[in-house]
């Protein structure tokens, strides 16, 4: 594995993605309003039902036996409920939760000491566990399959390694990306579970959840509209909804509509199928000054003025994922959904050979 991998990008580097109302990760606001928002049990828990339901067998199966629940990974892109889903393990195994992360473990060291003072039963939360160091990753694995760490005392050759038990607890790994885990450590989660992003009908719900909680009216369409922008992740949807509150509070009567929710939108500059102002200038110069592509990435970037890794890795994964964009050999090109959804017309299908010169007057 190559750790070059954990250095902070545009994906994973909240100051470029922060100012984003569409950006998946999460901010300071979010961050503060999120505990009062997350849903507390399985129930509660909107969508994501395969993983809900192996997971409640698994979590009912442990307390039945009146035994530690087995390790569980967590996998799926930011903002669909990882964290959320530790808590409620904790809570329906009644266990209390410590929660870190991969890139708060620097030495074998500190996961020895956190993994030496757990409860049993405890579930241990480690966000990030692809940004762990080798050393405590290696730890990690002895502590997962045995519930014991040998703690070296000493350095060099009179370095000893005392073996030090450890209650059974619960392991909760969190991470975006499952495929940088190294097998081994895979392998020793008991039930691994891939969060999806969410269909809008189960954004619906997360919003009239949240905004139950919030105290905000809402009428079934107004929902459904911020529903649908909110690119298929909760933390957005609930951020949007905290946006039209505001609008629906300062220029309307406080009541969300479909009406409200899509003028308040449209002020935010968050399209109907969720593009922000990034993404629709990445997708507009594709179109309208490359012709649809190929072209490539350096040139596109350069055409809206962003860096590389901002169009790369802050705007492309969405309009791939949306299938406006694809990433070919020869460069990025646009696809006949990206022409419709701009309102464009594609060079081919222009009558008389317009060309090029007349999608600029598009
Ligand atoms: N299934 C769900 N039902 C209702 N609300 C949800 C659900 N999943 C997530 N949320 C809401 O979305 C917000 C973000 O969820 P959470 O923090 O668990 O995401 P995450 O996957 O841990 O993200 P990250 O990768 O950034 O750590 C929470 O405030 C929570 O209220
Ligand atoms: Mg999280």
């Amino acid at each position: 594995m190559n750790w070059d991998d954990t250095a902070p990008s545009a994906a994973t580097d909240p100051a470029l993605a922060a100012d984003r109302l569409v950006g998946a990760a999460a901010d300071g606001e979010d961050t503060a309003v999120e505990a009062a928002l997350r849903p507390k049990d399985l129930g509660e828990f909107v969508g994501q039902e395969r993983v809900r339901e192996q997971l409640d067998l698994v979590l009912r199966a442990a307390r039945a036996r009146g035994a530690t629940a087995d390790h569980v990974l967590l996998s799926g892109a930011p903002g669909l409920g990882k964290t959320t889903l530790s808590m409620i393990i904790a809570a329906e195994m009644g266990a209390p939760i410590r929660i870190t992360s991969g890139p708060a473990i620097q030495h074998a060291g500190d996961l020895a000491a956190i993994l030496s003072s757990l409860q049993e039963g405890e579930v241990l939360f480690l966000d990030e566990i692809h940004r762990m160091s080798r050393p405590a990753e290696e730890m990690l694995y002895m502590a997962m399959e045995d519930f014991r760490v040998d703690v070296v005392v000493g350095k060099g050759p009179g370095a000893t390694a005392i073996p030090l038990e450890l209650p059974p607890f619960t392991l909760v790994g969190a991470t975006t990306r499952a495929g940088l885990l190294p097998p081994p450590l895979r392998d020793r989660f008991g039930f691994t579970g891939h969060m999806e992003f969410y269909a809008p009908p189960e954004l619906e719900r997360v919003i009239h959840r949240s905004a139950g909680l919030l105290d905000v009216e809402i009428d079934a369409e107004g929902a459904a509209e911020i529903a649908g922008r909110s690119r298929g992740t909760p933390r957005i949807a609930n951020r949007l909804l905290r946006r039209v509150r505001d609008y629906a509070q300062v220029k309307a009567d406080g009541v969300i509509t479909r009406a409200t929710a899509s003028r308040a939108l449209d002020v935010y500059e968050v399209d109907a199928r969720g593009l922000d102002r990034l993404d629709r200038a990445v997708l507009t110069a594709l179109l309208k000054l490359f012709g649809g592509g190929p072209v490539g990435l350096s040139t596109l970037a350069v055409a809206v003025g962003e860096e590389r890794e901002t169009v790369e890795e802050v705007a492309e994964p969405f309009l791939v994922r949306e299938g406006l964009l694809a990433r070919t050999p020869r460069g990025r090109i646009a696809t006949p959904a990206a022409w419709a959804h701009l309102g464009l017309v594609p060079p081919q299908q222009q009558a008389g050979g317009a060309g090029q010169q007349g999608l600029f007057g598009a």
